[in-house]
């Protein structure tokens, strides 16, 4: 899979979510599944948006013990969507575990990648709140060795990591990059955050990018723009 523009369908239900890709007509852009629209419309919108032609990355964040992960996994597996994600800190017996469940009886297997710390953390509340005393790129770093040392795809990160992350996992190990602004809008959550022109030059693989795009008075223009910026 090459660089792309993933949108964010943070979005409680189906119709507002179908009818948010109706605007791109034939248009299909990777689109991410997360938290809010997986449990407000269940499993069933992963495979309406698959049967639409999508690219999905299900953005579902696990972290718990290995045994329930593997589980949880198994059952993921069956909805063949192209990304899955988990959160590295659930250790690297843990992301072991989840590639094992992720992996089809044929062998196949949807991407698998892994959260280092979220781009709505800053040095201080890594510090504060998690009492992490060391520099976030450190710590991301470290994260993102442990989802090689498992056998991981590559990792979520702020594209303020991407390059290094590459330096240190290898330029074929996935950078998927939230955190992205465009110089003129608000940041919102967000704390390491780059525009999408940023993002291409320091390598992400992939942009995630919700808000700036469905907020936008003109959502696909947004896209477009993201699209024109990172790609060219
Ligand atoms: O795993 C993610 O996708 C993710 C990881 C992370 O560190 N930061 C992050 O923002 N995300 C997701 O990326 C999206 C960013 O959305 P916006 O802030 O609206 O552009 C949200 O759906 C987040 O859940």
């Amino acid at each position: 899979m090459g660089k792309d523009v993933i949108v964010a369908c943070d979005f409680p239900n189906a119709e507002q979510t179908l009818a948010f890709l109706d605007k791109f007509q034939g248009r299909k852009p990777f689109v991410k599944i997360g938290m809010e629209l997986f449990y407000g419309a269940g499993p069933d919108i992963v495979r309406q948006i698959k049967a639409r032609g999508h690219k999905i990355f299900l953005d579902l964040k696990l972290h718990d013990i290995p045994n329930t992960v593997k589980k949880a996994m198994m059952v993921l597996r069956d909805l063949d969507v192209d990304i899955c994600n988990l959160h590295a800190a659930g250790t690297i017996r843990m992301m072991e575990a989840a590639l094992e469940g992720l992996t089809r009886p044929d062998g196949s297997r949807p991407l698998l990648i892994a959260v280092t710390q979220l781009t709505s953390t800053d040095q201080e509340s890594l510090e504060k709140d998690l009492l992490i005393e060391r520099p976030i790129d450190e710590v991301v770093m470290h994260y993102a060795l442990n989802a090689r040392k498992a056998g991981l795809d590559g990792v979520v990160c702020s594209p303020l990591e991407a390059g290094k992350v590459h330096d240190v996992c290898g330029a074929d190990f996935l950078t998927v990059t939230p955190g992205v602004r465009f110089a003129d809008g608000d940041v919102g959550d967000q704390k390491r955050v780059m525009t999408p022109a940023e993002a291409k030059k320091v390598g992400s693989d992939y942009i995630v990018v919700g808000r700036p795009i469905t907020a936008a008075e003109d959502p696909v223009a947004a896209y477009e723009r993201c699209v024109s910026e990172f790609i060219g």
